[in-house]
């Protein structure tokens, strides 16, 4: 979705960072905000930091995430603008939803479930940054594809994948 970025594991950020934290501080909060869609069950992730400028991505259309449980934190640098917005969950019409804003401010972290619609409107000056960590609970997502409501057919993965299981080879990824 994002043109400009980096994956944080390719920065070898995922083991002493990434994983504690989500380990550690961030499924017990799940836990009990999000015991409904996984959120007690986080045992993966995807982590990456995007970058908007004026010359190259600005905003980030209306979305879900391929994630159980999504944080977000505002890392800067300066810009104007480039709020977030929010509508329903996923499976709610266009027609019967409507979107609020909600300020990012820098340091800040905001946390969601992965199927609530949102995006991100444009900058209008500056360079933002924001270091989004999809996370995956490989026990609900084993059911029913966050991305394309279906059984998951899977094939072999390195890593964590798309945050799917089976019993053997581990984790995997849609095909
Ligand atoms: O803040 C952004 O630019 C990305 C927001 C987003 O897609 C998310 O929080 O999942
Ligand atoms: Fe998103």
């Amino acid at each position: 979705m994002n043109n400009f970025g980096v994956l944080l594991d390719e920065l070898g950020l995922d083991e002493g960072l990434i994983t504690p934290l989500r380990e550690l501080y961030l499924k017990p909060l799940s836990s009990l905000l999000y015991p409904d869609c996984g959120g007690k069950w986080l045992d993966s992730h995807k982590a990456f930091a995007v970058k908007y400028t004026l010359n190259e991505d600005l905003d980030l259309s209306y979305h879900y995430d391929n994630a159980e449980v999504t944080l977000n934190v505002s890392l800067g640098k300066v810009f104007t603008e480039g709020n977030l917005y929010f509508g329903d969950m996923r499976q709610v019409p266009l027609s019967e939803t409507e979107c609020v804003e909600v300020e990012h401010r820098v340091t800040e972290a905001v946390l969601h479930r992965g199927q609530h619609m949102h995006g991100a409107l444009p900058i209008t000056s500056g360079c933002r940054w924001n270091l989004v960590l999809w996370m995956r609970a490989s026990r609900q997502r084993n059911l029913l594809c966050p991305m394309c409501n279906r059984s998951p057919r899977l094939q072999p993965s390195d890593g964590y994948g798309d945050g799917f299981t089976e019993e053997d080879p581990g984790l995997c990824v849609l095909t």
